[in-house]
């Protein structure tokens, strides 16, 4: 089994959660959704979480199969049933790790972190046998993500850092995990059909084919707590870096930072888990006349964010099991807006692919 620990039990985990159960079940025998059914002879009913961390008193001390249920999470429910043994959720240290504006809206209100001491993260992950932990921290949570990564260092445990974060791509903390001979994944997830992921494609699409971007744009809304976080400007710094770079590392020519504007955009608290993201793209083709494209993409957040998710904690194990400590950089690539070092989807996918290859090979011969 890959035992893994999760630090916040929100909308990501509760996507995570339920699609392990799904796909370990008979319900998609052809693994329909999934990037890979099988990485390093691992699959994702392979996967067992042993530990979990949040600070939400309606979420601490549930058994997880409660806690990812339990209100303001808001993702879509497509496998209910989740099996009984399940870790019970620990408090952990609140430092910066707590959604903003809660208090403001009605559905939010009832929040309070718990009464319960915090535990020791690193001692819980050592008890627990966490071979990778996974860091799903509200965005502007640079204290508590640092805290976990450090955990990580103590007890020896894979991270994967799906929060807008800088850590795998900060050279000092990726060589701390190189030095430890851990591996790191980060940072900030790229969901796996969502807004980043188009609006990179589109981008490279232009410039393959001769099309000068002038301006484009990228806005999104949504209802979950992730958007009421980020309602607060002031936690943006790093969320805007991590996804306006992502985006234009893929455009081929220099554009001016004024005629780029990326960002979350609205808390429109009716669309819950759904994602809408519009994308408009600027330019000029041939005899320089220009073109416009225009684009709605509407998802459910958490299940796109899962998709790729599962790949990364498979990618994490075997990355561990071959001794590879910091970054691995075509998976961080691939699956991340912010990797140490930005490639094209399809340089990523081919490497990822390669490497998940070798993986395979690995597995058959033991
Ligand atoms: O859709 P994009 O741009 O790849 O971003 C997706 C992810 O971005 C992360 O920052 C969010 O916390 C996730 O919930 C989300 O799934």
């Amino acid at each position: 089994m890959i035992k893994i620990a999760i630090a916040g039990v929100g909308n990501c985990a509760s996507a995570l959660i339920q699609g392990l159960h799904y796909y370990g079940g008979d319900a998609a025998p052809d693994c329909a959704g999934l990037m890979h059914a099988d990485i390093g002879g691992w699959r994702p009913s392979d996967i067992d979480i042993v530990a979990a961390f949040d600070i939400d008193v309606r979420k601490v001390g549930r058994p997880l199969r409660e806690a990812v249920f339990a209100p303001p999470n808001c993702a879509l429910v497509f496998c209910p049933d989740l099996p009984r043994a399940s870790v019970k959720v620990s408090m952990a240290p609140l430092l910066d790790g707590v959604a903003e504006h809660m208090a403001d809206y009605p559905d939010h209100q009832a929040f309070r972190p718990s009464a319960e001491p915090p535990v020791d993260v690193a001692a819980v992950l050592k008890a627990s046998g966490a071979q990778v932990l996974l860091s799903y921290l509200p965005v502007g949570s640079e204290a508590a993500a640092r805290h976990y990564a450090q955990a990580c260092l103590d007890a020896g445990v894979a991270f994967i850092n799906c929060a807008p974060v800088f850590i795998a791509s900060d050279p000092a903390w990726a060589a701390r995990f190189k030095a430890a001979g851990l591996p790191i994944l980060g940072d900030d997830i790229k969901s796996q059909l969502g807004a980043t992921i188009v609006h990179r494609m589109l981008s490279r699409l232009f410039g393959e084919r001769g099309v000068v971007i002038d301006r484009t744009y990228q806005l999104n809304t949504g209802g979950n707590t992730d958007f009421l976080n980020m309602l607060a400007r002031e936690r943006l710094r790093s969320k805007k870096i991590s996804k306006t770079r992502a985006v234009t590392s893929q455009i081929a020519q220099d554009i001016a930072a004024d005629n780029v504007h990326i960002g979350p955009s609205d808390y429109v608290p009716w669309q819950k888990d759904n994602k809408i993201c519009f994308i408009r793209i600027e330019g000029r083709g041939f005899g320089d006349v220009p073109l416009e494209m225009d684009l709605k993409l509407s998802v459910q957040d958490s299940p796109n964010s899962a998709g790729v998710v599962i790949d990364l904690i498979r990618l994490a194990r075997v990355a561990r099991d071959q001794g590879l400590g910091g970054p691995i950089e075509a998976p961080c690539a691939y699956y991340m807006k912010h990797p140490p070092q930005q490639m094209n989807d399809e340089t990523a996918r081919s490497l990822t692919a390669e490497f998940i290859r070798q993986a395979q090979r690995q597995a058959e011969t033991v």
